[in-house]
């Protein structure tokens, strides 16, 4: 027989306060008790009486009244919510029953399944998953007490710009079914204790008890949702089938719904009772009248039963979801909106937001695995803190189709960690602990191709991008509205992910070239906008053997730099590095096509040869060498002519390996360094002087006729410290400076060098007496024109004022 069952069949009576109180067992329950329970309202419902009470953890608590109070219209989201978690619940048993089958018991129980029934009568919805379910301590930990780290982040985010579609994403998807319901009931029942009954109507309370009521659920939870008046429309099934479709399609679990179906059937009927219209309208029941006919024949012999046709409500099992997982079938067949949803539903956000970029291959060889990678639209706030330190992976595992955990960190190096998508192993054994997993040897093989795919995609990025096309290619005349989508795609990536490059360069070797074809930087002649290595290559002067790059705080300062000086003026592009990262990628990032690096704040940068160096140096040797035992005391290295100045007199730069002057500054921000390393990593430091300078040539004359001179000393010191602050260097003593320059400027404004500072003239002290005596009458003054103020005229005050 089909399965059947009248509306009322497999719908539990939503349980009432009475139903426990006085503890009567359940047996003992009375019919009266079960009118009483039947007649109760849903506004006076109070939770058990007898149940163990608990407050909800204070940002909880305000978490619910933010969901209960709010006027977000799409209240949709919670059935999403509800079933995702019931989707992971069902994840997590299947985990345990690889290495244990026993758990998954028998029967039905073992069924992973999805059900959602409807009580319209009593507007209750519920959802129920054969997942590991919760013990009592999981009940009250998970729902209510235990604050998980997003609910405060989520508080304060709905405070502000209040959007309950991200709810998922910060771990408190349970609580927004208090958009649509006015008392929750979770019902569960894990391996590892009895069966419980959760239930809270979101009023700062929430009580448990054991279930003795309920139908057994064997292993799971159901959730019913005692619905709220204006929430009526969750009771139609044409919605809820709707609401799966949309959110949930990529759950991997069947879910079913106990849907109505009208159909036709047959049943006996007085003959009196029967219209001429039915039993005229069909052969059917004419043919049923027949039959019916022998039938009284045999059993009955004073009354002949008539059938009749009539509309029947029956119940069954409706699947909503096709569960064949996305990443099973093959990419050509999936649309770019299935990847957006597939994309959303990975991350919990449901709005707008698309992909970037998105790969989706099968990995074939000694290790098999499929995998989709997306690149999200945007890094989440918190992506660089504590870098080091947490573990943010973002791809799920699954082996053959069986989800094992979405914290693997093996799968994708740190610097990927802003990918998200999973990979889905036919390789990897499904009947070894995680531990054991972790470390399996497929895993290395997996995560290298996953990064060659994943760079592969972001070079695609790139290279689909209209604006980063040279302009040989942007003449072309035909663009296509795929471009415009893409269009400023790659400067996008660049400044949500940029960082994350750049620390691959720093962490992956093996990777390094691949990735510093990714990176971009505004340079000397990048107008302003991004602009890449390969680029920088192709603009290079001939003759040019390195790659010249500046680093420091902004470009604005960087582009005044007297570093610059000479590499403008001779046409050299020169990058800017304004991030704090690109010390650290430098460090790294050695040469790129054979090219070396050279940091034009540092010694060893080689420019065309200028015929006179040689015999400049040799006129100003006596010079430098003067000022080298001048600043004998400051840890200067050495002095030379320079070869990167125009109009600046002289600069400070420091050796090839030790920090530039950028570096010691980001250093000395850092709260936890260790002075003492500083000293350590301190770049020797090398005045190089402009040869072409007036305030040069006029000390190398002062030099030739009184090298002794003590305010040539003093000149030449003041000047180096002028460089040094120029040259982006902090000055150890700033006092020191300060005084230097006041006695300059005292001698350019013909002050005697050691005229005095005038005395303050001294005021005598008054005495106690006369001290308290004004202070009484500064208070009487002060409070006269208060109370002259309602006699004067207004314009008085004003003028007053
Ligand atoms: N159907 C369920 N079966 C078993 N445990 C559940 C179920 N629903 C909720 N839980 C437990 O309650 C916890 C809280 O659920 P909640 O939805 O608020 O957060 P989450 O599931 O961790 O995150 P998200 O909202 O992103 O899914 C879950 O982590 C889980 O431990």
């Amino acid at each position: 027989r089909k399965l059947q069952a009248n509306a009322d069949e497999g719908a539990v009576d939503p349980p009432k306060v009475e139903d426990k109180i006085g503890a009567v067992p359940n047996g003992l329950q009375t019919d009266s008790d079960v009118v009483k329970r039947e007649s109760e309202s849903i506004s006076k419902r109070s939770l058990r009486s007898n149940a163990e009470k608990f407050e909800f953890q204070a940002e909880v608590s305000r978490l619910m009244d933010i969901i209960i109070n709010s006027l977000y219209s799409n209240k949709d989201i919670f059935l999403r919510e509800i079933i995702s978690n019931a989707s992971d619940a069902l994840d997590k048993i299947r985990f345990l029953s690889l290495v244990d089958k026993e758990v998954l018991g028998e029967g039905d129980t073992a069924k992973l399944e999805i059900q959602i029934k409807l009580d319209k009568e009593k507007k209750i919805l519920s959802i129920r998953d054969r997942g590991i379910g919760m013990t009592k301590e999981d009940l009250i930990k998970n729902l209510g007490t235990i604050a998980k780290s997003g609910t405060s982040a989520f508080v304060e985010k709905m405070q502000t710009s209040g959007d309950l579609n991200l709810i998922g994403q910060f771990g408190v998807g349970f609580y927004s079914v208090y958009l649509v319901a006015d008392y929750v009931e979770v019902i569960s029942k894990h391996n590892d204790d009895k069966q419980y009954v959760w239930e809270s109507k979101a009023d700062g309370a929430f009580a448990i008890s054991e279930d003795t009521w309920n139908e057994p659920l064997g292993r799971g939870t159901e959730i019913k949702l005692h619905l709220r008046e204006e929430a009526g429309e969750y009771l139609e099934e044409s919605k809820l089938k709707d609401l799966v479709k949309k959110y949930s399609e990529f759950i991997n679990f069947p879910i079913h719904l106990w849907a109505s179906k009208e159909v036709d059937v047959e049943v006996t009927s007085d003959e009196d009772e029967t219209s001429d219209e039915e039993t005229s309208k069909s052969s059917t029941s004419e043919e049923g009248e027949d039959e019916d006919t022998e039938k009284s024949e045999d059993e009955e012999t004073e009354k002949k039963p008539k059938t009749k046709k009539a509309k029947e409500t029956t119940y069954e099992w409706e699947l909503l979801n096709d569960v064949k997982a996305i990443w099973l079938r093959s990419p050509k067949d999936v649309t770019d909106e299935e990847y957006t949803k597939f994309y959303q539903s990975l991350v919990k956000e449901f709005g707008d937001e698309k992909p970037m970029s998105w790969t989706h291959f099968t990995a074939e060889g000694d290790v098999e695995f499929k995998a989709v990678l997306f690149v999200p639209p945007k890094a989440p706030h918190d992506l660089y803190e504590s870098y080091y330190n947490t573990n943010k992976a973002n791809l799920k595992l699954y082996v053959r189709r069986v989800f094992i955990s979405d914290e693997f960190d093996e799968l994708l190096p740190k610097y990927l960690s802003f990918l998200k998508g999973l990979v889905d192993s036919d390789t990897l054994p499904l009947n070894v602990s995680r531990e054991m997993l972790q470390q399996h040897s497929s895993l290395k093989t997996i995560k290298k191709k996953l990064i060659r795919k994943a760079l592969d995609m972001i070079r695609k990025i790139a290279e689909e991008d209209p604006d980063e096309s040279s302009d040989k290619d942007k003449t072309e005349v035909d663009t296509s509205s795929d471009d415009d989508e893409k269009k400023g795609q790659y400067t996008k990536f660049w400044n949500e992910f940029g960082k994350s490059i750049k620390l691959g360069i720093v962490e992956d070797a093996t990777n390094r070239n691949r990735l510093a074809k990714l990176l971009r930087f505004e340079s000397t002649k990048s107008d302003g906008k991004l602009t890449s290595l390969d680029q920088y290559i192709s603009r290079m002067k001939p003759g040019q053997k390195d790659i010249f790059y500046i680093t420091g705080t902004n470009k604005e300062q960087l582009e005044k730099s007297p570093f610059l000086e000479r590499l403008k003026k001779k046409n050299y592009e020169v990058i800017f590095f304004t991030d704090p990262v690109d010390e650290y990628l430098m460090q790294y990032l050695m040469d790129y096509e054979d090219k070396k690096f050279q940091n034009v704040s540092k010694e060893g940068l080689k420019l065309e040869r200028d015929s006179k160096t040689k015999e400049l140096k040799e006129t100003f040797k006596e010079l430098t060498k003067w000022w080298k035992g001048a600043l004998a005391s400051e840890n200067v290295d050495d002095v030379k002519i320079s070869n990167r100045l125009d109009n600046t007199p002289c600069v400070v730069v420091t050796s090839k390996f030790g920090w530039s002057a950028n570096m010691e500054r980001i250093m000395q921000s850092q709260t936890l360094s260790d002075a003492s390393k500083q000293g350590y990593m301190r770049g020797k430091r090398v005045l190089e002087i402009n040869p072409r300078h007036p305030i040069i040539k006029e000390l190398r004359e002062r030099v030739a006729n009184d090298p002794e001179g003590e305010s040539l000393k003093q000149t030449a010191y003041l000047i180096y410290q002028t460089a040094l602050m120029e040259s982006g260097f902090s000055l150890n003593d700033p006092k020191d400076f300060a005084n230097r320059i006041y006695s300059s400027v005292k001698s350019s404004l013909n002050i005697n060098p050691d005229a005095a500072i005038e005395e303050e003239e001294e005021v005598e002290e008054p005495e106690a007496e006369n001290e308290a005596k004004e202070d009484a009458g500064a208070s009487k003054v002060e409070a006269e024109p208060v109370e002259d103020e309602e006699d004067t005229e207004p314009s008085d005050v004003h003028d007053e004022l």
